[in-house]
């Protein structure tokens, strides 16, 4: 990936967070936030898929209680996120309303994320609302965790969010430039990196985790998540949300912010995070037909060419597919719970819906959760 390659990306997960959405502490900008949104909609116009995780529920919560400095009390966060929350999906909905846009909020946990089953929901959630032209707007769920609030970390759970829905470039945009060799705050002869590869273990040492007043994690974790991301060989610009335009300055290609460029292509680096990710919980049964497109072609798995199965796997699970002869074609992730497997397995996709009651996916195993040996 280089930058002028970002102009031929398709899918952008785009953080913003809390120092750069709320000027520091004093409530949300609701005036910056529309020329980003504006931002989001030109790309978009170009045809770039976009999937917003936005910070500044506690700040903007913080602000509508009248409270001047950051509670220390987790119940305390908690509550300003809650309130701040309206305060920041309402911004989004009505600014992308200008455009004849549909907003969708999502709360996550990074628990979620690792859930097999509801990452699967999560993921199959996010792709509709993509499919439909709706922008979604993910936040962590605030109410029922502690540990993110606590160390702020909606970095961490953008670079998972690129990971769920294969996003080909996480952009963070923040109050800085973008990486620094060390922090600016501190050192005024700071440089700016413009690009390096993300698995560059020097990086690390220059992002300090001191953030800004209201920002957590400062640029440590921008970079941690710059490597998350890179597992599912996302390319991650860290860059700053005050230089006008820079949404498509960036992805014209030019030369704001840091490039992050990840090791492997995104199909090798998906494909070998999702074989070294989970343990396998059971087997499909391929029939002639079935196997021989999806070890030639990558093609979904349809339960009309599974012939049997094994194990009490549950929906999201890892499950080997082998042929006729037991030999492995692939692997992936399971869409339903074994029980549910066996009552439409040689099954058109289509009798799904009278045989269980409703229809997740028409496939056993989607193409996207399949690693092809
Ligand atoms: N090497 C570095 N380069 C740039 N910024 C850095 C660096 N080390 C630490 N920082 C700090 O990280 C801050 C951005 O992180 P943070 O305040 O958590 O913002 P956000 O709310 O956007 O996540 C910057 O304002 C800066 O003070
Ligand atoms: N989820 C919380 C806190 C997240 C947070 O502070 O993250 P960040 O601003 O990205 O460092 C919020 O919306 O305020």
């Amino acid at each position: 990936m280089d930058r002028l390659a970002l102009s031929k990306s398709r899918r952008w997960v785009i953080k913003l967070g809390s120092a750069l959405l709320t000027n520091d502490g004093s409530g949300l900008n609701q005036a910056e936030l529309a020329k980003w949104v504006a931002q989001m909609v030109a790309l978009r116009n170009q045809g770039v898929e976009l999937i917003i995780v936005s910070s500044g529920a506690v700040a903007e919560g913080m602000q509508r209680l009248g409270w001047k400095t950051r509670p220390t009390a987790l119940h305390e966060l908690q509550a300003a996120a809650a309130v701040g929350q309206m305060g920041l999906v309402q911004a989004y909905e009505s600014e992308f309303a200008k455009s004849g846009l549909h907003t969708a909020q999502i709360l996550m946990t990074h628990d979620d994320l690792s859930n097999r089953a509801r990452y699967l929901n999560a993921r199959s959630t996010i792709q509709t609302l993509v499919e439909h032209g709706v922008i979604p707007v993910i936040n962590e769920n605030d109410t029922v965790v502690t540990d993110e609030i606590r160390f702020g970390d909606n970095d961490t759970l953008a670079a998972l969010t690129a990971n769920l829905i294969g996003a080909d470039v996480l952009v963070i945009l923040t109050d800085q430039q973008g990486l620094y060799d060390s922090n600016p705050r501190e050192n005024p002869d700071a440089q700016l990196i413009k690009q390096a590869q993300v698995s560059r273990k020097d990086i690390e040492a220059m992002a300090s985790p001191e953030g800004g007043a209201l920002g957590r994690g400062g640029m440590y974790t921008k970079v941690m998540a710059a490597k998350r991301a890179a597992r599912s060989g996302t390319a991650t610009l860290i860059a700053s949300g005050r230089e006008p335009n820079i949404l498509p300055k960036l992805y014209a290609g030019e030369d704001y912010g840091t490039l992050l460029i990840p090791d492997l292509e995104p199909m090798t680096a998906r494909k070998q995070w999702l074989a070294g990710h989970l343990q396998v919980r059971g087997q499909l049964v391929l029939d002639e037909g079935a196997a021989k497109v999806v070890r030639a072609h990558g093609k979904s798995v349809l339960p009309v060419g599974v012939t049997a199965l094994s194990g009490q796997f549950k929906r999201g699970d890892m499950v080997v597919c082998v042929d006729q002869q037991q030999l492995e074609v692939a692997r992936g992730l399971v869409n339903y719970d074994w029980d549910e497997a066996q009552q439409i397995l040689r099954q058109p996709s289509t009798k799904i819906v009278d045989i269980l009651g409703y229809v997740d996916d028409e496939a056993l195993i989607h193409r996207d959760n399949l690693v092809v040996l």
